[in-house]
């Protein structure tokens, strides 16, 4: 019973006001519907004693008639009043066949939209230890059968209902009659327990291996290459075809139950109902009218009650993706990042490092940072690899934050800015280029409107980067379609994009890490030509290991286990710092 109001409650977060509305048109529905039977035993009575037998005040449904409905149970009158009373029970159906499918729909929106702002706000930090194949399940499979359990859950809450009202009218009928089917009812619901648990069982167990399917399909793909050049490919195919054979057993499970379920259904209320005839009949001598009423009625009942009991384990079935959409969407909420509420309104000063350390799940990667950075500067930072170069540019971005110490921009602490107004201000080129699966003109202005301005300034970056003579070769040339993740790029072709991307953006502060890596020297060597030319307009922080590409920077800061050793221009360095000398003479330069 808890366990249904737990689930009542998720779905109430989403839906308010929707789900009492649902109650009460099934409340409508039902009604409706067990008055029109209950009109059948005047009927009965009609039909048997003719019309001159004296229906009135002889049964509680005739009293009924003629006190609440004003109407004397003659038969085209108690005809007529069955076809109205269906016909309206016909109307309101409708409307909760409507509202159920409105609000399903509205519902599956409000989960999604909220999914993607709580997955927007999900702080780097935790994003790195997050299961890529769970966040993409929940997203797309998930949502849907979550969106099921919502059908299956409101079916069997609409069928509750109806049993609800049943059971109270044949109550009225025939209080001793219905007493005994709804205990038989009862106890039938208690034996079939262990066969919910089970469903639940092994919904769980879907859930939590079509996440690792997911998983496994997403390498597959992202590693496509290597997978099909090194041979591993079958190796990981039959890896996923052993994840859909256990998918399939387990779905194949539930389903049995199911069936078993509905195969029981009209047997066990078969049953129930001659068990308590034969008593009624036997031990007790009651008016037959009511018996056959309350029948009536009660069969009806204990039909929606199977099928609520049916919807019900349709809904356990999928309960194990309700479970995990919760647990989910709670992750994702105590993993929100901070945001503070001061806009960004672009660097005027300085970037100040504090006494920053950061910590990766308690081992600290950077101790004590103390730097300036000031505006338009070009700052480059080298250093072994783990030395914490990359942090440290996370740590400017408000990607990740410090644990000891503070980063300041202006003045003003990084933790209080309002971080879309910090990022929409921040170009970053990484080794790992981002290629979306769109057109080379959306991917550099990140689907822009192709006005005449956009196309001069795509122009414009294109040409910064060095990639204007290859699209220009292309036969649809800005219009190519890249394939997924640029698989039909060459490395230093999608590098160039990505800083072409970038540059579109004429942000404050240029972030690059290793941004060239992956260019051959002549081509690296025009990009830095446009990088040069960039000097002095914007902040440039960049990450190199090619010591020749840095010459020119203002401040070379030299990083080593997470500390600063040294910071100077080139030309500084090289007279004072030994370790550099070394690291120039290494690139033979
Ligand atoms: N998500 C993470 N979880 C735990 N440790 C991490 C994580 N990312 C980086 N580290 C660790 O932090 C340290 C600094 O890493 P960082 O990437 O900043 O170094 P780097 O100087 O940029 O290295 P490289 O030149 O190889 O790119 C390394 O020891 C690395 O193992």
């Amino acid at each position: 019973m808890k366990n249904k109001f737990r689930y009542f409650s998720y779905f109430y977060k989403y839906l308010g006001y929707r789900l009492w509305i649902t109650f009460f048109v099934s409340l409508f529905v039902g009604l409706l519907d067990g008055i029109g039977l209950a009109l059948f035993l005047p009927l009965l009575k009609l039909v048997t004693n003719g019309e001159t037998g004296d229906p009135s005040g002889e049964d509680p449904v005739s009293e009924f008639v003629v006190s609440y409905l004003g109407v004397f149970p003659t038969l085209i009158n108690i005809l007529g009043l069955i076809l109205i009373f269906f016909s309206l029970k016909g109307i309101a159906k409708f409307l909760e066949g409507y509202i159920r499918v409105k609000y399903q729909q509205y519902f599956m929106s409000r989960l999604r939209i909220s999914n993607i702002d709580l997955l927007n706000s999900y702080e780097f930090k935790h994003f790195v230890k997050a299961d890529v194949g769970r966040i993409q399940n929940t997203f797309t499979g998930e949502v849907s059968k979550v969106n099921t359990a919502l059908r299956y859950y409101f079916k069997s809450f609409q069928y509750g209902v109806l049993v609800l009202v049943y059971v109270i009218m044949a109550f009225i009928a025939d209080p001793l009659f219905s007493f005994m089917v709804v205990a038989g009812g009862i106890l039938v619901n208690f034996l079939f327990k262990e066969l919910y648990k089970r469903t639940k069982y092994f919904s769980r167990k879907l859930t939590s291996q079509n996440h690792t399917f997911q998983d496994l399909l997403i390498q597959k793909v992202a590693f496509f290459k290597y997978l099909k050049t090194t041979g591993l490919n079958d190796a990981f195919g039959r890896m996923l075809k052993n994840k859909v054979k256990v998918l399939e057993r387990l779905q194949l499970r539930i389903g049995i139950i199911d069936s078993l379920l509905a195969a029981l259904r009209e047997p066990v209320v078969v049953l129930i109902i001659a068990i308590a005839i034969y008593l009624q009949v036997g031990y007790f001598s009651n008016d037959a009218g009511l018996v056959i009423l309350s029948l009536l009625l009660l069969y009806r009942a204990l039909t929606f009650f199977m099928s609520t009991q049916e919807q019900w384990n349709f809904f356990l079935g999928v309960s194990g993706s309700l479970e995990n959409m919760e647990n989910f969407s709670e992750e994702l909420k105590a993993g929100k990042e901070i945001n503070g509420n001061l806009n960004f309104i672009g660097l005027q000063k300085t970037i100040s490092f504090n006494k920053v350390s950061f910590n990766y799940d308690g081992k600290e990667v950077l101790h004590d940072i103390d730097l300036n950075i000031d505006k338009n500067e070009t700052v480059a930072l080298v250093g072994p690899s783990g030395s914490g170069k990359s942090t440290f540019i996370g740590l400017i971005s408000g990607l990740l934050r410090p644990s000891k110490g503070e980063v300041l921009i202006d003045g003003t602490a990084l933790t209080d800015l309002n971080l879309s107004s910090l990022k929409s201000r921040i170009g970053y080129v990484s080794q790992d280029v981002n290629v979306f699966n769109d057109t080379i003109f959306n991917n550099v202005t990140f689907w822009a409107e192709k006005t005449s301005e956009n196309l001069k300034r795509y122009e414009t970056a294109v040409k910064k980067a060095a990639i204007d003579s290859f699209i220009n070769e292309l036969s649809m040339k800005e219009e190519t379609l890249l394939g997924n993740n640029g698989i039909n790029l060459s490395g230093g072709q999608k590098q160039r994009l990505a800083i072409a991307r970038e540059l579109y953006k004429e942000v404050d502060l240029l972030l690059m890490d290793e941004a060239t890596s992956a260019l051959d020297g002549e081509t690296e060597a025009i990009i830095q030509q446009h990088i040069e030319k960039l000097k002095g307009s914007l902040t440039i922080i960049v990450i190199a290991h090619r010591l020749a590409t840095i010459k020119n920077a203002d401040k070379i800061v030299i990083l080593k286990n997470g500390k600063i050793q040294e910071v100077g221009s080139y030309k500084d360095l090289m007279e004072r710092s030994k370790e550099f000398k070394e690291m120039t003479a290494l690139q033979n330069l």
